[in-house]
């Protein structure tokens, strides 16, 4: 016995230790046999302890719990995190042609652990926890192990990045909406490999290639050397047969491994997805659909040979000889195209362009890597606060970290670096928890439409008062859309009016189930301002954590992660905060973030203690780089300075070079009401995704019924989000990310949205009449929706004078009403006839050229085109705008 034997009393954990058992397992016990207690340090008797020895002895299972956590750890499994990809610097980065072999997956050898689920977790909660004893999973699920999958050539050599994973995860994890066809990296499968490359697409491709599936079977391979090299993408574009990506070589030992030979953890069975796991297909039928679902991009990096860039697009070298020809270009299969040729080419062959830079900048997955597998150790979890506006969240982030801070060090000063983290003593050592600093889903979103993947669980705090509104619908969308765990926190129970009972019934319209009603949602009743339930609230993250995803970070490795905060400071210049992803970050490492280079000078701890080193989960501020990255950016520590600043160099010129480039592309790839109009009437798209901003819930459910009935034979409609409220900056930050047309019904633009729009690109359309906006849908589906250009009357001004120039001869006008513009269209009207329309080409204020002449002043007009003037001739000044269609 130990010394926590004191006067016939007994510790829960020293018994625990004792007997070799989990607390929990101990506690659990204490549950069956009716011992009261409220954690793991609770004490017992000696008589109830001994009772629940003799529980143990006669080996009577611990309250079900070993099977519990076995049935547990099943369910955990499936959302354990997962390598997704195996990285390598991009350093080597070659859009490779070769053959690369599909390779068996490598079991990993972390097993699943039964007795005791690791990592055990210090807090207990203050009631048995409900979680666990959720959801029966079936044992077998226990044998599910994480599933890796090693391509010794990608281990060999870097990986060539050919299609950026993550555009292909990101499409379906942002629109909740079920898709026809689940996606194959999605559901575990038993059958053999398939082609190296994620086999996923757009969802807007769906349709397309649910039709080509019927309309045609499965296409031969016809390169089947090919299919890792060939970042291309369209098996069948512009109704050309071309050869499809290759099929698998080499069957895969592993169930559940992905079609591309990357399976992505954590995403599998996280809850909330909203996609599907589809049920499994036959094995041809599968590859035909994975060398159908090739997405129909190509990366271009640099320049590149016609004989190349044919293969990689999978058409014939001719077919490339040709669209140059057409453009007056001659040139032979061995000549080397530069980049804005090649690109040229490939898009005029109908093939979607990704430079390099788009690639590294978007090619964000997990973090670690194949050789991290034998050094995993538990991180803490990161979290992000969600919630309608003055619910709470400031306060309750200020909340956990005061509290947490004065216990953990008295008169602590907390800094603002974007993110803190704080302790969790307990008997078995200190479990921590990250918070993303900044609350609400906007920074959650922006970081997401830049490809980071920071947040693993999301707090959504909804007011006991209030209950759930619009924003609070908004966060659970965005946490749904990526697939991250919501951990509800009533908060503001201390208010009279509270009625927390009330906000369950209403999440419950949203599938967010709390756990004592027969649901997975844990839902913890706080107040942030009397800090009540705060420890509650910290368990069940951690429990969640444990339970859900098991997160799990290398720390002995060189650094990588994600850049949450920068900026400028005068003093000390750029500074980052860095959150750690893995490994662990040193003074004097060398990092490359994007483009920027340089050397860790000095790091600061949320509380501004100088630290020498951030382990996994670890926000740090970091001084070194030589210019301020930007929030979302990826950075990872190089052991060559030399490698690093080459590195850096190189992304640094392609960026350059690509940055005209990919701000032409990025707009017109972004979808417009117009463009899609156009490409729906050309067969292109299938496929509408929409999000609906209108002033009140009454009108968003309206349109949002009347949308929904529009005949959707041509062109499926998507809505990705309807709320009543502003068009805001994260409304445009989705449309970006999912290629998507906001419709805004009798609504405005919250701050810096239109900016925002003007600047990613996205469609805005503002309606104040239901049946205008619906016409516009419908003809938009119907491919028949061109813009619509009309006149902006802008002034007039009347001829009081001729003055012969040269040849020429300039009016000299009195400027009636409005303003006469330089460049702007004008009519010259002569009675009732129009004696002339054409451009202002030369505008004076006496002898200096004016932009504009305003209402009751002189002028001289001139115009390239037009030298017949007559006094009493009367001007109209106008210019042509683009406007939403009207009836
Ligand atoms: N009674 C009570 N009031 C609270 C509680 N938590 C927050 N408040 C109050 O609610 C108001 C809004 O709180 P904030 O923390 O600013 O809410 P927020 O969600 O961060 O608001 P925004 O930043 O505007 O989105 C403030 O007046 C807080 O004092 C609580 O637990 N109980």
């Amino acid at each position: 016995m130990t010394n926590a034997n004191m006067q016939g009393k007994v510790r829960i954990y020293d018994l625990a230790r004792d007997l070799k058992r989990d607390n929990r397992d101990v506690m659990a016990v204490c549950q069956r046999l009716g011992i009261p207690h409220k954690s793991h340090s609770s004490t017992i008797s000696e008589e109830e302890a001994e009772r629940i020895r003799e529980t143990f002895q006669r080996g009577l299972p611990p309250g079900g719990s070993k099977k519990e956590k076995i049935q547990q750890q099943g369910a955990a499994n499936a959302n354990k995190q997962q390598i997704l990809e195996v990285r390598r610097p991009p350093a080597g980065y070659q859009p490779a042609i070769k053959e690369v072999p599909v390779i068996a997956a490598v079991n990993p050898p972390r097993p699943v652990v039964i007795e005791s689920p690791s990592p055990v977790p210090t807090i207990v909660v203050s009631e048995p926890p409900t979680r666990p004893l959720v959801e029966e999973q079936p044992l077998a699920a226990t044998a599910s192990v994480p599933e890796l999958v090693a391509e010794p050539a990608i281990a060999e050599s870097p990986a060539p990045v050919l299609v950026n994973p993550e555009i292909v995860e990101a499409v379906p994890e942002e629109a909740p909406v079920p898709q026809p066809v689940a996606r194959d990296t999605e559901a575990p499968r038993p059958a053999p490999s398939q082609p190296v490359r994620p086999a996923a697409n757009p969802p807007a491709d769906n349709n397309r290639r649910e039709e080509r599936r019927a309309a045609q079977p499965a296409q031969p391979s016809g390169r089947a050397d090919n299919r890792r090299g060939g970042p291309v993408i369209s098996p069948n574009r512009g109704g050309q047969n071309r050869p499809v990506a290759a099929q698998p070589t080499a069957p895969s030992p592993s169930a559940g491994r992905s079609g591309s030979g990357i399976a992505k953890k954590g995403t599998q069975a996280r809850p909330n997805t909203g996609r599907p796991n589809g049920p499994m297909r036959r094995r041809d039928e599968r590859e035909v659909q994975v060398s159908e679902e090739q997405p129909k991009q190509i990366v271009l990096n640099g320049n590149i040979s016609v004989q190349d860039l044919a293969a990689r697009m999978h058409v014939p070298t001719t077919e490339i000889i040709k669209a140059l020809f057409m453009k007056s270009v001659m040139v032979n299969i061995n000549q080397t195209l530069d980049q804005p040729t090649a690109e040229l080419v490939a898009r005029e062959l109908g093939f979607e362009v990704q430079t390099e830079q788009t690639v590294t900048q978007t090619t964000r997955t997990e973090m670690l890597d194949l050789e991290d597998i034998e050094s995993l150790e538990p991180r803490p979890p990161v979290v992000t606060i969600m919630g309608h506006v003055d619910h709470g969240k400031t306060s309750l982030l200020d909340a956990v970290r005061s509290a947490r801070v004065a216990e953990g060090e008295a008169g602590g000063i907390t800094q603002h670096i974007g993110a803190y983290q704080i302790q969790i003593s307990g008997e078995e050592g200190e479990r921590k928890l990250t918070f993303l600093d900044t609350p609400g889903h906007e920074a959650f979103t922006a970081m997401r439409a830049r490809g980071a993947k920071v947040t693993d669980i999301t707090v959504l705090v909804v007011a006991a008062d209030d209950g759930v509104k619009p924003q609070t619908v908004e966060a659970i969308n965005h946490a749904k859309a990526a697939g991250v765990p919501i951990v509800v926190a009533i908060n503001k129970i201390d208010k009279p009016d509270a009625n927390p009972d009330r906000v369950k019934q209403e999440l419950t319209e949203y599938e967010l189930v709390p756990e004592e009603w027969g649901g997975k949602t844990v839902m913890v009743p706080v107040s942030a301002k009397q800090k009540l339930n705060l420890d509650l609230l910290l368990e069940n993250l951690l429990l969640v954590a444990d339970y859900e995803l098991d997160l799990q970070a290398n720390p002995n490795r060189e650094a990588k992660g994600t850049i949450i905060e920068a900026n400028l400071d005068k003093s000390r210049g750029p500074v980052a905060t860095a959150l750690v992803q893995n490994g662990t970050l040193h003074l004097g490492d060398i990092l490359v973030v994007g483009a920027i280079y340089g050397k860790v000078r000095a790091l600061y701890d949320d509380r501004g203690n100088r630290v020498d080193s951030a382990p996994p989960s670890t926000p740090v501020q970091v001084l070194g780089l030589t210019e301020v990255p930007q929030a979302g950016d990826e950075f990872e520590v190089y052991s060559d300075e030399r490698e690093a600043r080459r590195i850096a160099d190189e992304r640094a010129r392609k960026l350059r070079e690509s940055r005209l480039l990919e701000q032409a592309a990025a707009r017109s790839a972004r979808v417009s009401l117009g463009s899609f109009s156009a490409k729906a009437k050309e067969g292109e798209l299938k496929e509408l995704n929409i999000i609906l901003r209108a002033d009140v819930q009454g009108s968003v459910e309206a349109i949002r019924a009347s949308i929904e009935k529009l005949p959707q034979n041509k062109v499926q409609l998507r809505v990705l989000q309807a709320a009543p409220g502003e068009v805001s900056e994260t409304d445009i930050d989705l449309a970006a990310a999912s290629n998507a047309v906001i419709l805004a019904f009798n609504t405005t633009f919250a701050s810096g949205a239109r900016q925002a729009a003007e600047q990613a690109g996205v469609d805005v359309r503002e309606y104040d009449v239901i049946y205008k906006l619906l016409e516009d849908v419908q003809l938009a589906m119907e491919g028949l929706l061109d813009p619509e250009l009309i006149e902006e009357p802008l002034g007039t001004a009347e001829v009081r004078q001729v003055f012969p120039v040269g040849k020429g001869q300039v009016a000299g006008c009195y400027v009636r009403e409005g303003k006469l513009l330089r460049n702007a269209q004008m009519r010259v009207r002569r009675g009732k006839d129009v004696v002339f329309e054409g451009h202002i080409d030369s505008l004076k204020r006496f002898r200096e050229d004016a932009k504009e002449v305003a209402t009751g002043f002189e002028c001289g007009v001139g115009s390239d085109k037009f030298a017949s003037w007559q006094v009493g001739d009367l001007i109209d000044c106008f210019r042509m705008v683009t406007q939403k269609r009207t009836l």
